[in-house]
């Protein structure tokens, strides 16, 4: 039989939890969804009646949440209430690479999830159904039982596998219309019934066909793997972006002829600067470390290429603008279209753009963003964080705007580093104008036209093309 879930808890209010369960409560409306999470700030924002202070900003959210927010979905910083009362528990928090001790720079850093394992330990006093929510290295449901076997209060704890395959800039879309939904348990009685508990939550919207049931290894494991295929796509055709600008071949072109063949299809197919987000290089690095710690290295080395790839992609985009720009940058003004990591969305974790900027600025470029969703101060502390130079340095040589077409005026450059929609429709005309001559453009993501770009008079660089 079914267990009825009529409460809901999730734990963490990041890029995952927070429209994830916006989605649930949207769909469920029997169903009470608290989010909880220690940050205040993130809290008070999800909260905020200024919908525009939302902590994410991604399309369709504003309305979920204006809908739903005080009827059934919440967000507290109450943890300890948001478990008690929940028949069933989200772990949503973020599962960073680890930045110390054994597996650093590789390993995921479970030390949050652990904190939430711990927690409702010690907290539950009723059967509980927690769903691993956040991205997990295979076999952490096992660490996650032992601490919750553990606890002392007698109560049941099913475990459950569930990770979440939204992108972020589409993540409405792709919860309303997911591909499939993963839901890996055990094969008991009392596992298979979690299971079922919680699909029939999606089923409120998806197709059951589309909610697949596996164990919790294969789920784990189904979650780094899809990552990684993404990922390497991305990597095999910028590695082919590199090979088009030495010869007369078109990225564009060969990614329509590939992608007509319907075993490859055509996503996922758009050469870049190089891909980034918090996700793709943090779950690679999570497979090359497993697949190492069971002696597998040509198996890692393989998935570790991705990542190499995806690096190359980023400094040979640096090195071609310093080599056109006359071979030296130094004090020359130049100006960045976009921070964030994508369209769409203010998330700007392991966004290309920190990289080629801190790159060019090592070189003493003189730098203007322009970013329509990401802060200022985010930028600074994006930069700050690398520690490359003081924060004061990166104050000196690092300016933000809110006005790009000005920005332009004596710049010597502008790079296109994300692809937001409104750089296309862009004044470039006024822009050609007020920018030193000649004005080179150097476009990282393939987003304007080459013939319009060159007949107004820009030196005009556009990746995988000659
Ligand atoms: N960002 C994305 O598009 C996707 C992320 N994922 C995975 O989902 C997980 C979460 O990612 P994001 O939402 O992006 O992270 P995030 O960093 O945006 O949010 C995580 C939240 O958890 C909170 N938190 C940490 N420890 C806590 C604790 N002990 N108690 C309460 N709150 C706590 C943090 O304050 C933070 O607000 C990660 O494992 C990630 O790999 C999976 C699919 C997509
Ligand atoms: O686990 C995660 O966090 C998520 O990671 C990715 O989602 P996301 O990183 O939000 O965005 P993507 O659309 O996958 O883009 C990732 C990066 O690759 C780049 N990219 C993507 C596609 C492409 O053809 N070319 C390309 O350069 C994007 O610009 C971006 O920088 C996956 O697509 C999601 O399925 C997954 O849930």
């Amino acid at each position: 039989m079914t267990r009825k879930i009529t409460k809901i808890c999730c734990i963490g209010a990041g890029y995952v939890g927070g429209p994830t369960m916006s989605v649930i409560a949207k769909k469920c409306p029997e169903i009470t969804v608290t989010v909880v999470d220690i940050n205040q700030e993130r809290i008070d924002q999800w909260n905020d009646s200024d919908l525009s202070k939302l902590p994410i900003y991604e399309p369709g959210l504003r309305e979920i949440v204006q809908e739903t927010r005080g009827k059934n979905l919440f967000f507290s910083t109450d943890v300890d209430k948001g478990i008690e009362e929940a028949e069933m528990i989200f772990i949503s928090v973020n599962t960073p690479t680890k930045t110390y001790g054994k597996g650093k720079g590789q390993a995921a850093d479970l030390k949050y999830v652990e904190l939430c394992a711990r927690n409702i330990a010690k907290i539950a006093k009723t059967d509980k159904i927690v769903v691993e929510k956040s991205t997990l290295p295979v076999r952490t449901a096992a660490a996650i039982k032992s601490i919750l076997d553990n606890s002392g209060n007698g109560v049941n704890f099913e475990i459950l596998s569930n990770p979440e395959f939204l992108a972020e800039g589409t993540a409405i879309n792709d919860l309303f219309h997911a591909d499939r939904v993963l839901i890996g348990g055990d094969d008991t009685p009392s596992g298979q019934e979690a299971k079922d508990s919680l699909s029939s939550i999606y089923e409120h919207w998806l197709p059951k066909e589309r909610i697949l049931q596996t164990n919790v290894w294969s789920s784990e494991l189904s979650k780094l793997v899809a990552n990684a295929f993404l990922a390497q796509r991305v990597s095999s055709i910028n590695s082919i972006s590199a090979l088009c600008e030495k010869t007369d071949a078109n990225i564009e072109e060969v990614s329509k002829a590939i992608g007509y063949d319907s075993r490859i299809g055509p996503k996922f197919l758009n050469a870049s600067v190089g891909f980034g987000g918090s996700c793709f290089q943090k779950d690679i690095l999570n497979l090359v470390y497993i697949a190492r710690s069971f002696g597998l290295q040509e198996v890692a080395d393989y998935w570790e290429q991705v990542i190499i790839l995806n690096d190359y992609q980023k400094s040979r985009f640096v090195d071609h603008m310093i080599t056109t720009l006359y071979n030296t940058v130094a004090g020359k003004k130049i100006v960045i279209y976009g921070w964030a990591f994508k369209k769409d969305t203010n998330d700007t974790r392991e966004s290309a753009a920190i990289y080629v900027v801190d790159a060019l600025l090592e070189e003493n470029a003189e730098i203007t963003v322009y970013d329509p969703q990401v802060s200022e101060n985010k930028i600074y502390a994006d930069l700050d964080y690398l520690d490359t130079r003081s924060p004061e340095e990166n104050r000196k040589l690092l300016t933000v705007t809110d006005e790009p077409v000005k920005a332009a005026m004596e710049a010597h450059a502008i790079a296109i580093l994300t692809e937001w929609d409104e750089f296309k429709n862009l004044d470039w005309q006024d822009i050609y104008k007020s920018m030193l001559k000649p004005a080179f453009v150097f476009d990282g993501r393939r987003l304007l036209n080459k013939e319009t770009m060159d007949g107004i008079g820009f030196k005009y660089y556009k990746i995988g093309q000659k």
